[in-house]
């Protein structure tokens, strides 16, 4: 162990993130975190936050139209839920006044030493109804909530799912916080906003009805809201204020890399390599690395108060109503008794409570805005991806042979790619309609990337795509993927039926299973939906609702075993989900309105006889379409090729026929000859031996 804590940490961080527009925030240390905030907010100390309130003021037309749709899902579950929450703040009060009303008429029977039998019980009686009818509103609020909070989230959800639907990559990746909104926030937004009203009316009724008693007062009620009121001033938290916290402590960063090397999804690599004993021997170096410096979050450190003076001050505050009573007690001794004493102990320490919940509800507002905002926000979200005017197939143009493509010097670079270079720089090259393209070149040249270019998945940075003579982008992005197929090994399978994966490929024949089962055999999948019991309806990964919870492998075997039929998932191989894959592809031929097939490396799990079969059938199918292969393997697909195009580094090392470049001898024929030498040694040697 010695000469392990002898090894420095290593740095899982390169550098230290290089922030920028660094006048424009100020930042705390907190044990392993450095916390940022905006300059203009400070980092320390209370201060009121105009500019949240300023923009809860002015999102009042998206609120109130939240609040318009919530109340049209169902207007009498609304106003029901509504007036509930309001209740609260009445039962408050009302729960005061008949306390304070019973130990009134207990004081004064005790006084005349007659006790007055018939108040008291009316008193009490007064006091079980409000008891009971607290827990018949308590009770209505946790059933019918329940209710309206399903039907406002499948009504976000809905929006949500259209909104989040329509977003292209690009847009997507540089918009995550907004594409990360759920339903839960519309219903959360909903409840806070109710919560924050409640607690308002709430506090207002209890400061009317505590000022106007004979046993409060305006000054006892002023002097019982000190305390509340510093408390929560001095508080200090980062939950509802703008920061940006991270650690670039390498111990503490080296010991959240290891622990998390325990999940499940490395448990096969851990276990084959044998490597446990040295991520627990570096996660104590690492520990120990860390010594003392506190690694809790940076929230809780932050509320950590420093000095013990905020304390003391605010338990102070808290005597003033003792003071209030002791000094009228001594002053007035007449006016008062143990009663009154006990009623302002309760009027304080429920203000005390109201002023809490109305401080932590009302500064959930600016969140709950905040929500809603982004909820609609999700839906306005700008595609990077600008759609055109443009009809494809344009009637002016003959396309019956296929896509006819163009790349004049296009550059692109990949959003906030760290690399040094672009991912495609400078290139050129024509395909006419109706051709077979094979790109190739080494891994990172940019194959795939040209394929992104040419489905807009991406556009170009620089130079031009052109799609039967006009620039892509001129295009309607709707026609144009209409006519396109694309085959790679990154699609994945759909949590619906074999059917429905394959299917999709033409939506409006999703349920055609004569149509289907053609598509299945072509992309080489008949045999494996024959393989389930249940055929081309077997779903391979089901919605699962099945939870359990806190059962014990021993003690709970049968509740285990239903729990494992419930969650069952089947599995298919990477050959066979690439196979369904390639069905759906099949599929789309038949809407027959595909010019342009991409194809990248979608048979990298299939055996020999599965690739060369889909290679051939796809091939068949060229009719009226542009083909167009990104693969590493050399085989009939380059000999048949009309075209071959080399990619290096980024560029077009060079293009032509398999012919040409072979007899030029340069990138082409080199990754060419390493794939056939392997097949001429092994054929030569056991002659030589
Ligand atoms: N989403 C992405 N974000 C950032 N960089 C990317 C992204 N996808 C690819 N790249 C980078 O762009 C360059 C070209 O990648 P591309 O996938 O086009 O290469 P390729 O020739 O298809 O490689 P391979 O043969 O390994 O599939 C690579 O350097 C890669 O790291």
């Amino acid at each position: 162990m010695g000469a392990i804590a002898e090894k420095p940490i290593k740095q899982p961080l390169e550098d230290a993130p290089s922030l920028e527009d660094a006048d424009s925030y100020t930042s705390i240390d907190l044990g392993v975190w450095r916390v940022l905030f905006p300059k203009e907010m400070g980092s320390t100390g209370f201060r009121i936050p105009m500019d949240k309130w300023n923009t809860v003021i002015l999102a009042y037309p998206l609120v109130l139209r939240f609040l318009q749709e919530i109340y049209n899902l169902n207007p009498l579950l609304v106003i029901l839920v509504v007036l509930l929450k309001l209740w609260e703040g009445v039962e408050s009060v009302l729960m005061l006044y008949v306390s304070s009303r019973l130990l009134q008429i207990i004081e004064v029977g005790l006084a005349e030493g007659r006790p007055d039998v018939h108040a008291i019980a009316q008193a009490i009686i007064a006091r079980l109804i409000c008891v009971t009818f607290t827990a018949t509103t308590r009770w209505a609020r946790g059933y019918i909530c329940p209710i309206l909070e399903s039907r406002v989230r499948l009504h976000f959800e809905d929006h949500l799912l259209r909104a989040k639907l329509r977003l292209d990559i690009p847009t997507a990746t540089d918009n995550s916080s907004k594409t990360q909104a759920s339903a839960y926030d519309a219903w959360r937004a909903f409840e806070g906003l109710c919560d924050a009203s409640q607690q308002v009316f709430g506090l207002v009724n209890q400061l009317i009805f505590i000022s106007q008693q004979k046993s409060g007062g305006p000054l006892f009620t002023l002097l019982a809201t000190v305390r509340p009121i510093f408390t929560l001033m001095g508080h200090r938290t980062l939950w509802m204020k703008p920061h940006v916290a991270y650690s670039e402590n390498n111990a503490f960063l080296r010991l959240r890399s290891l622990e998390t090397m325990a999940a499940s999804r490395y448990r096969g690599d851990v276990i084959a390599g044998n490597i446990a004993g040295w991520i627990t021997a570096e996660y104590h170096r690492a520990r120990d690395a860390l010594g003392l410096v506190d690694s809790q979050d940076a929230w809780t450190q932050y509320g950590t108060d420093r000095t013990p003076a905020a304390k003391i001050a605010g338990e102070w505050a808290g005597e003033l109503p003792t003071l209030y009573w002791a000094l009228n007690a001594m002053l007035r001794p007449a006016k008062f008794s143990m009663t009154s004493i006990a009623i302002l102990q309760q009027y304080s320490s429920s203000l005390n409570y109201s002023l809490q919940s109305l401080f932590w509800d009302v500064s959930r507002v600016g969140k709950c805005v905040t929500d809603i905002k982004i909820l609609y926000e999700t839906a306005n979200i700008q595609n990077k991806i600008v759609d055109g005017d443009t009809p494809y197939p344009r009637a002016s143009v003959d396309s019956s042979k296929g896509m006819e493509i163009e790349l004049r010097n296009v550059s692109f670079t990949y959003p906030g790619d760290k690399a040094k270079e672009s991912a495609l720089r400078d290139i050129s090259f024509r395909i006419p309609a109706g051709s077979l393209v094979v790109i190739v070149g080494a891994n990172g040249s940019g194959k795939s990337t040209i394929i992104k270019l040419l489905t807009r998945m991406y556009d170009a940075e620089g130079g031009e795509v052109l799609v039967d003579g006009l620039p892509i982008e001129r295009y309607r992005i709707a026609d144009l993927r209409q006519t396109q197929a694309t085959l790679t090994q990154d699609h994945n399978l759909y949590p619906l039926t074999l059917a429905e994966n394959i299917g999709l490929g033409y939506s409006e024949h999703v349920d055609d299973l004569a149509m289907i089962m053609q598509a299945a055999a072509d992309g080489g999948a008949a045999a494996l939906l024959d393989k389930f019991k249940d055929g081309a309806r077997t779903n391979l990964e089901p919605a699962t609702t099945a939870y359990g919870y806190q059962l014990d492998d021993e003690k709970h075997k049968g509740l285990k075993s239903v729990l494992s039929k419930l969650e069952k998932t089947a599995e298919v191989s990477g050959g066979e989900k690439q196979r369904l894959v390639a069905s759906r592809t099949f599929m789309r031929f038949r809407t027959g309105k595909i010019k342009l097939l991409s194809v990248d490396e979608p048979s990298s799990a299939l055996d020999p006889r599965g690739e060369y079969e889909l290679f051939e059938r796809l091939r068949e199918a060229n009719t009226g379409k542009t083909m167009i292969f990104v693969t590493h393997r050399f085989g009939h697909l380059t000999k048949h090729a009309d075209l071959i195009i080399c990619m290096k580094e980024g560029k077009v090392a060079e293009s032509g026929t398999h012919k040409d470049l072979i007899a030029r001898d340069g990138e082409y024929a080199s990754l060419y000859n390493v794939q056939a030498q392997a097949f001429a040694e092994s054929e030569v040697s056991p002659q030589s031996e």
